[in-house]
């Protein structure tokens, strides 16, 4: 058929394979490729154009004479005609080459005539040619964009194979791909078009599966000798050797390029016949790729995720793009147990990441390793780099995918090979410690439910859940030792101090042993706890300190038990508690903008807590622990009520209590904050006199708080919660606790009444004789206000507002904290930056850091638990 290569074809459609076998005309490949059909093999045949022409003609005459009108099939054919399957006549066969009839202008006119004769007589076929040729125009665009795949990948008979027969081996070759230039060098490289859509790969593949013979295409990707990121991809091109058309199957052996460092195999994958091995794969056209050179196909992996069921990939090609979306199964954990190399690799990754931050980074030197200990600025970037790789919604760009690093969560694997390989014999022989997981957790199930492995700790450490503490070395120096010996133990401390006991366990000061970290540890003994029927309390406390992330809060960084001894190792306040403090103010109680200040913060607390629906219920100052920088934190859980809180929005009632929503002196013709108006009932501190600015100024004030009162509040604590338990401490306990009336979260604001009571005069409001008169007293009993120390109006009137019998008409029970922090008392307080406000002076500088009284030196320390009373007794010896 000339020299042209590709030929378009009218042939007669026929289910006789005699009719075909005569039809003998070769075809040709645009690259030079003849395919004969009858023994499969391959034949090269060249023809002479006027020999080639006269065959033609020939053949129409002898196709248009033998055949009637049965119907005409045009068909861009690859092959010889096959007899295979009528169907399979029906679509053409895309050849890359323009198509044109052969038909030139010197021949004879006597040949011309008679072919035009020809067309004149069969009239008829060819009205049934021009219904084919409509499905011809329809199909171009088809066979074009399988061309234009088929001419990016390059098929190479595989070694052994033979291309167009090998029956054995249903004519599967090796189809690789490589870039333009490899292509052009190779003599015996055929190219097969890919459709562009991923749909349409999906189609032929169900094609592809019926068809007999296919060959198989494995795409690899290099990027370097060394390092290869490989794509392998597993193609099935029908070739028409049989049939007259070409039918592609794409199906995407592996999925994963997010590093160039990978190679992989998927075990549900089955292995391709006939595949060549890695080593074999054109080590030259990686290294043509990695010179920038792009190849012919480029694997976009634009979605795919390890943890789901879908990863798609896409496979560009420039100019020509060739899709391919494969959704598949999981494959991350594959790549990383399979290969060795990856996890090596990526591991070089992140140490170079490490260096990189390491100059910004403070640094935690180990005594025992002398490793250093990043801090966790430097946990967090690796953290968020584990969390994009672990996420594996990767999506390497074609232009890309040699540079663009997704990396992977090797660090897990890298930990728990190390994991793995510390020998248990490390631990101590005595110590039988349990792991738990102590983030931050929306579960709310039991510790032993909840508890999880070492690995997903590491994998994702608690401190990227408490984001106020994720700058903290206590965190690295945990996770260090986490790294080093596996599970954290009783052994990893030295307790250097016990810093008090209560009802469920005694609080040690400890340092974690080579960190120079201290922290708290609270010991409780499970038997005791058992036998005292406390474990419910001592699971409700871990259950709320692994919710907690609040700057007034405490941060529990891990717990374990070890030696049926459950430790709950949390932050260290050095500052001792309230308590403490206030006995060592001048006339024990605080001045009040100290107290105001420790309660603002202690309000904030409780708020956080309601919100995450944690009643309180133990309220007073020897829970609250002072911090090294003088802040507060709130400690003590076990009394706490857990439940359920649903947002709502609240209307302000219209015949709220005057007192509860009172401003400075509002019955009063004073506008002073502390005046001594007899209205106010109340003699001020210093009397000042205002300018007239100021006092516009309040009073402008007064009125914009008025109007935030009267706006609908959004309350997102628990308004309903109820409980019959008799929990607190006396002089605390709310009159509806006492009562037994059941009760919710308006006890909390009943005790901060009492707490800010207490800290302005040095005594509870109700205190009696014994704890029966105290009961008595507040259920009874008026409150009343001594008369010193002098405490201002705004702090009568909020404690009066919060002591009310009554629950339902206490202060906080409507609207939670908001509605509390709006009163007066707590005007000008930027409640937002308040942990960034000066604390209020300690009385005496305290001893921070480790006691001297206690060795830090001293390795081997033992517990030695005494149950006294109902009181558990830990001794260090
Ligand atoms: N994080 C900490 N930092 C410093 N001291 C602490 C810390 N936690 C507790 N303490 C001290 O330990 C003492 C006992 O702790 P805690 O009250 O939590 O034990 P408890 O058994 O729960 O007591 P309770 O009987 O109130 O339930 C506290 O009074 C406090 O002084």
């Amino acid at each position: 058929m000339g020299s042209y290569s590709g030929t378009c074809e009218i042939v007669e459609e026929s289910e006789e394979p005699k009719l075909v076998q005569r039809s003998k005309w070769p075809y040709r490949s645009h690259s030079g490729f003849g395919v004969g059909e009858k023994d499969g093999k391959c034949s090269f045949l060249k023809m002479g154009y006027k020999d080639s022409l006269e065959n033609d003609i020939n053949q129409l005459f002898e196709a248009i004479n033998l055949k009637g009108p049965k119907g005409l099939s045009v068909s861009y054919q690859g092959g010889a005609s096959s007899s295979s399957s009528k169907s399979a006549l029906k679509k053409p066969i895309p050849v890359g080459m323009p198509h044109s009839p052969r038909v030139g202008g010197s021949e004879s006119l006597s040949l011309k005539q008679a072919l035009r004769d020809l067309c004149i007589s069969k009239a008829s076929e060819m009205a049934a040619m021009k219904r084919s040729s409509m499905s011809i125009s329809s199909t171009v665009s088809e066979a074009g964009r399988i061309k234009s795949l088929f001419n990016s990948v390059v098929v190479e008979p595989a070694s052994g194979s033979d291309f167009c027969g090998d029956e054995n081996k249903w004519g599967m070759v090796e189809v690789s791909l490589v870039p333009e230039e490899s292509k052009s060098n190779s003599s015996r490289m055929i190219t097969v078009s890919v459709p562009h859509e991923a749909h349409q790969s999906k189609s032929l593949n169900q094609s592809a599966n019926s068809s007999p013979r296919f060959a198989r295409v494995r795409t690899e990707i290099s990027t370097g000798s060394s390092k290869s990121t490989r794509t392998d991809v597993s193609a099935s091109v029908k070739i028409g050797t049989q049939a007259p058309k070409a039918e592609l199957h794409w199906m995407e052996k592996q999925t994963f390029a997010s590093s160039p460092s990978y190679s992989y195999a998927d075990d549900n994958m089955p292995e391709p016949e006939n595949t060549v091995p890695a080593s074999n794969t054109l080590p030259e056209k990686a290294s043509m790729l990695k010179s920038g050179q792009q190849g012919r196909l480029r694997a976009v992996a634009s979605s795919s995720s390890i943890n789901g069921n879908r990863v798609s990939r896409m496979a560009r090609n420039s100019p020509r793009v060739a899709k391919i979306v494969v959704r598949r199964k999981s494959t991350g954990k594959k790549k990383i147990k399979q290969d060795s190399s990856t996890a090596s690799c990526a591991a070089n990754t992140f140490s170079e990441v490490n260096s990189s931050l390491d100059s910004s980074s403070s640094q935690l030197v180990c005594q025992r390793c002398h490793c250093s200990l990043k801090s966790l600025s430097n946990e967090s970037n690796q953290e968020s780099i584990r969390s994009q790789s672990a996420g594996i919604s990767a999506e390497v760009s074609s232009s890309h995918v040699n540079s663009d690093v997704r990396k992977p969560p090797l660090v897990e694997n890298d930990f728990n090979k190390r994991r793995a390989s510390v020998p248990r014999a490390k631990k101590s022989p005595k110590s039988r410690e349990k792991e738990h997981f102590s983030p931050s957790s929306s579960s709310l199930g039991d510790s032993t439910s909840t508890s999880i492995s070492d690995d997903s700790n590491l994998s994702r450490p608690s401190c990227s859940n408490k984001p106020h503490m994720s700058k903290d070395v206590r965190w690295a120096a945990i996770r260090h030792i986490k790294m080093q010996d596996g599970a954290l133990g009783l052994r990893h401390f030295n307790l250097l101090k016990k810093l008090g006991f209560g009802d469920i366990g005694t609080v040690y000061l400890a340092e974690l042993i080579g960190t120079n970290c201290l922290y708290a540890i609270k010991v409780m003994d499970n038997e005791f706890l058992a036998r005292r029927k406390k474990m419910p309390r001592a699971q409700t406390e871990k259950e709320i300190l692994r919710m907690l992330d609040h700057p007034f809060l405490p941060t529990l960084y891990t717990q374990f038990t070890s030696d049926n001894l459950s430790c709950l190792v949390m932050e260290y306040c050095p500052g001792g508690d309230l308590h403490v403090l206030r006995q060592k103010q001048p006339g024990r109680c605080f001045p009040e903008p100290a107290a105001r200040f420790y309660v603002a913060e202690v309000l904030l607390a409780l708020e956080y807590l309601h919100m995450l629906g944690v009643v309180y219920r133990d309220l007073k100052p020897e829970n609250i622990l002072v911090r090294e920088d003088g802040h507060i934190m709130l400690s003590d859980f076990d009394l706490s009520l857990r439940c359920t809180v649903s947002p709502t929005l609240v209307k302000p009632s219209s015949n709220m209590d005057p007192a509860r929503i009172s401003g400075p002196c509002t019955t009063s013709s004073c506008a002073e904050p502390f005046c001594i108006e007899p209205p106010c009932q109340v003699p001020c501190f210093s009397p000042r006199f205002l300018p007239a600015s100021a006092k516009t100024k309040r009073k402008l004030r007064a009125d914009f708080a008025a109007q935030v009162r009267s706006l609908p509040q959004l309350v997102a604590e628990p308004t309903d919660a109820r409980s019959n338990s008799f929990v607190g401490t006396h002089e605390y306990l709310a009159p509806e606790i006492i009562k037994g009336e059941g009760h919710g979260a308006a006890v909390d604001w009943w005790t901060f009444g009492i707490f800010l009571y207490e800290l302005l005069y040095g005594r509870t409001p109700f205190k009696g004789a014994g704890n029966e008169d105290t009961l008595a007293n507040v259920v009874l009993e008026n409150l009343k206000f001594p008369d010193s120390p002098l405490v201002s109006f705004q702090a009568r009137d909020l404690i009066r507002g919060l002591l009310v019998k009554e629950p339902e008409n206490r202060l906080g029970t409507e609207k939670g904290a908001a509605e509390i922090k709006q009163h007066p008392f707590f005007e000008g307080l930027n409640w937002a930056l308040i942990r960034c406000a000066v604390p209020p002076e300690l009385p005496e500088p305290y001893e921070f850091g480790v006691p001297s009284m206690m060795s830090p030196e001293a390795e081997s320390n033992y517990l030695e638990c005494k149950a006294t009373g109902d009181h558990l007794e830990f001794e260090l010896f």
